[in-house]
């Protein structure tokens, strides 16, 4: 598969690309991914290229995002506070703000696996908190801090449907050994075939507080 993620949508200025790269017995489908605004892409610094996620934040309007491991949701939104532990990755969002003139998003580097229990004390509660961890899932010091900040919504996502269906379960029904109970109610869950041809799916999952 072969994916074309660009600043705009212009198949016709693909089209020549598109065919010669067609004839290639190997690659088996083209993708054109296009971004909604510009986001500058670093060699050293792995690019995600879920538009789909970009749509699901769209409908967050005036929101308060509470993003965890760093998301593009600040178009639509109020306020956008995003995590990520990657400085490089900060670096980049705080750049691409700003080619892109966008004022209402904090990004602040920090391990969200060594938050503490005064973590989230200076930003406002959230509306809604968007989570795309990485593959091992939540730590359990996150799914202690979102099950105390109870925000209206959750949308998790995520590559590994055995870390995602662990933590569903510690967000919905607790977590009995750590004495934490569970407060939300699964609402809706979408597995995407990003990556079609391997065993590797996305899941989509939307939570509501009970
Ligand atoms: C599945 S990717 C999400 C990519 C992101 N949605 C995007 O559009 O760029 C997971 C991200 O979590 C970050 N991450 C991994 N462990 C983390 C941690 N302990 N604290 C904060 N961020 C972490 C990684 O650096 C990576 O950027």
């Amino acid at each position: 598969m072969v994916n074309f993620v660009t600043s705009s949508y212009k198949p016709e200025l693909l089209k020549p690309l598109v065919e010669k790269i067609s004839s290639i017995p190997e690659v088996v489908s083209v993708m054109n991914n296009p971004t909604l605004s510009f986001r500058q892409i670093l060699i050293r610094q792995r690019f995600c290229t879920n538009s789909l996620k970009n749509v699901l934040v769209s409908e967050e309007m005036d929101q308060k995002l509470f993003l965890t491991f760093l998301w593009n949701g600040h178009h639509w939104a109020r306020q956008v506070y995003g995590y990520e532990v990657v400085a490089q990755a900060i670096a980049d969002a705080c750049l691409n703000a700003k080619l892109n003139n966008i004022y209402n998003a904090t990004f602040v580097q920090g391990d969200l696996n060594k938050i503490d229990e005064s973590f989230g004390n200076n930003f406002p509660k959230p509306d809604v908190v968007i989570s795309d961890p990485n593959r091992p899932g939540m730590h359990m010091k996150l799914i202690k801090f979102l099950l105390k900040l109870k925000a209206p919504r959750i949308v998790y996502v995520s590559c590994n449907p055995a870390t995602c269906a662990r933590d569903l379960d510690y967000l919905c029904h607790g977590v009995i050994d750590k004495n934490l109970e569970g407060c939300y109610k699964l609402k809706s869950l979408q597995a995407v075939d990003m990556f079609p041809h391997t065993p590797h799916i996305e899941c989509v999952c939307l939570l509501e507080l009970c």
